[in-house]
């Protein structure tokens, strides 16, 4: 476990689920990740990247970083890590996996989710509050999720602009894969305004904005200035690790 920052009354059922957080060389944002899931109830088991094994976690999150610092491509080293291995073979068993911006890179590079990042269109590190829309809330990362609700929570990276051909562009949009989409400004340049995807089961989610950086009441962006949109004040990302935690105990964890 990693660290211990309760707050939300206890729930066994919760607090049993496992959530390993990985981390590689270079990765910034574990620690937020694990706090989230420490706050919305459940357990952060801290992995190492060159673990053999996953200490039986039920889910995996890959947080956001520059992982071996974005040397070559941004996650294309980071892939090639001996649990990566591991997550590749649990996520095809359904395991339900999220990576959030450096993470959802390392996905796309693995192959685990299709497409790929390129730098922002704008060529400059962005680092803002992001509107984006839930348009799918039937993931394992989504369900506490209203459809097409707003949410508001930091978006801050160099390689944010999704892209791929447009042939999977349809795909993905035809078959509902598109999970998050930016709302308002296209902030990089992603085709169609694409924020995150899902793969095909709905158990694997990436996305760049960091849901991990906005889980606690006034220190998460303020999304009533956004109007009708958001969860709470600063707390509009909590539902991404809400949502796996109760999926996996209603799934019978
Ligand atoms: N915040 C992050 O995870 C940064 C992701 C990535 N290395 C980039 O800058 O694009």
């Amino acid at each position: 476990m990693i660290g211990d920052f309760s707050v939300a009354p206890e729930n066994d059922a919760l607090r049993a689920v496992r959530i390993g957080i990985i981390t590689f060389p270079g990765t910034l944002d574990d620690r937020d990740a694990a706090r989230a899931v420490t706050l919305a109830g459940g357990t952060a088991v801290g992995l190492w990247h060159n673990e053999a094994n996953l200490q039986s976690v039920d889910a995996v999150i890959i947080p956001g970083g520059f992982s071996y610092g974005d040397y070559l491509r941004a996650g294309a080293i980071a892939r090639f890590a001996p649990l990566m291995d591991k997550v590749v073979d649990a996520s095809k068993g359904g395991m339900p996996v999220l990576g959030i911006c450096n993470g959802f890179q390392i996905l796309t590079e693995a192959h685990l989710l299709p497409g790929s990042m390129i730098k922002n269109n704008h060529l400059k590190f962005s680092c803002a509050d992001q509107l984006l829309r839930v348009e799918n809330n039937t993931t394992a990362w989504t369900g506490s999720y209203e459809k097409n609700s707003g949410m508001v929570i930091p978006l801050k990276n160099q390689d944010g602009q999704y892209v791929a051909d447009e042939k999977t562009l349809d795909e993905l949009e035809g078959e509902g894969r598109v999970v998050f989409r930016y709302d308002g400004a296209n902030p990089n340049g992603s085709r169609r305004n694409i924020a995150g995807i899902t793969n095909a089961a709905g158990n694997v989610v990436g996305l760049m904005p960091h849901p991990e950086h906005a889980v606690e009441p006034g220190f998460g962006p303020d999304s009533s200035a956004y109007g009708e949109v958001g969860l709470g004040y600063g707390t509009d990302g909590l539902g991404i690790f809400t949502s796996v935690l109760t999926s996996l105990v209603a799934g019978g964890k």
